[in-house]
């Protein structure tokens, strides 16, 4: 499966996810084995139709749970099989988001028994499981992360964020009055999503372009970010353009939190390992007719091998804020320095971990 994707145009879509071209699926090398839901599961994550750290995840524990209903082996160790291709299928489909690994594993470890009912009823029960304390975790969480917030305080955002929002929904819910400047946050503009679930819950809003989020960092009382993984140093990784923010605030002396359950620890870099970032297609960024509208009065070799025109586009997904330009990460277990982070990681996940169908 391939992990560029062709978004054209990135327009909202009124389900809430930024809108992707017909012709953004993936190649995906089916074992015939693996359930046609996994695959098209697979290629919405891909194709970031569906998307969000935490959406990824229960999308997935949801897939892993309809690969074992569905499926056909005659064997305990042909079913096991099959929930590990169909797990190593959703794995390949974007690099970044933790969350994802981390569901899969869990579920996966909850597969338990002898015969292939007993395997399928245990996967089940704990893919749903695992649901069921990802919506409690993002309740939790926002209830954590209200309390930070006062009666009458503006929140600067990025990107789109369920974690995020949860903090602000339960402030609301404890009928303190939240104003938002909501970032833009090209190339796919998702801020227009949380722009919209803002409105929904009569927030008022400010939309600003991304390169304005300086000039109101003075109007905000906090950044309110999300995450989709969070190192054992305390660096959070989220959508490209957080860490900027985050400098830029720690200057106007406005706190950064991020909000991010559990799920977004990402154990692999207790042992030194590094997160992925993703890099997306250019066509998020440059159009094919604006890369031809550039390139016309420049009198670029017009040769068929466009690789050779000498306009690169470079579009990273997500960056990396160093820990001391974050406040406080808000967990559904409590809200952490940076720094301390790791030791929240160990009790979770002890210090070693494997693919998630090694689980
Ligand atoms: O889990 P929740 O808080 O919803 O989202 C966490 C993060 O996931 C998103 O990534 P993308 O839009 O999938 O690239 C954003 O970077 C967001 O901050």
């Amino acid at each position: 499966m391939t992990r560029d994707q062709s978004d054209a145009d990135a327009a909202v879509s009124a389900d809430g996810n930024a809108d992707v071209d017909a012709d953004a699926d993936v190649d995906v090398d089916v074992d015939r084995d693996i359930s046609p839901a996994v695959v098209e599961t697979a290629d919405d994550i891909a194709a970031m139709r569906t998307r969000g750290a935490a959406t990824i995840a229960d999308a997935a524990a949801d897939a892993l749970a309809i690969q074992a209903d569905q499926s056909e082996a005659d064997s305990a160790s042909e079913f096991r099989r099959q929930l590990r291709a169909a797990a190593k299928t959703l794995y390949e489909t974007r690099p970044t988001a933790v969350s994802l690994p981390n569901a899969l594993r869990y579920v996966l470890r909850g597969m338990e028994g002898e015969t292939v009912t007993e395997l399928r009823t245990t996967t089940i029960t704990r893919a749903d499981e695992f649901r069921a304390d990802l919506e409690q975790a993002q309740t939790k969480l926002g209830e954590i992360g209200a309390n930070r917030l006062r009666d009458g305080d503006v929140v600067m955002t990025h990107c789109h964020s369920t974690d995020a929002l949860s903090c602000i929904e339960a402030a609301l819910e404890d009928g303190k009055e939240i104003e938002a400047i909501v970032k833009e946050t090209r190339p796919r503009k998702q801020g227009h999503i949380t722009a919209r679930q803002l409105r929904e819950w009569d927030v008022p809003v400010t939309l600003v372009v991304d390169n304005a989020a300086r000039r109101y960092l003075d109007d905000a009382d906090h950044v309110l970010v999300g995450a989709d993984s969070i190192a054992a140093d305390g660096s959070v990784v989220n959508k490209i353009g957080t860490s900027g923010l985050a400098v830029n605030a720690r200057e106007r002396g406005v706190p950064v939190m991020v909000a991010a359950q559990t799920i977004k620890l990402h154990p692999d870099t207790m042992t030194g390992h590094t997160v992925e970032i993703e890099m997306r297609d250019e066509t998020e960024v440059l159009s094919s007719g604006d890369r031809t509208a550039i390139l016309a009065e420049a009198g670029a070799d017009d040769s068929p091998d466009a690789s050779d025109d000498g306009l690169t586009v470079e579009n990273p997904a997500f960056d990396v804020t160093p820990p001391r330009h974050v406040d406080a990460i808000v967990t559904e277990r409590g809200q952490f320095p940076p720094e301390s982070i790791v030791t929240l990681m160990r009790e979770l996940f002890g210090e070693t971990t494997g693919e998630p169908w090694e689980a």
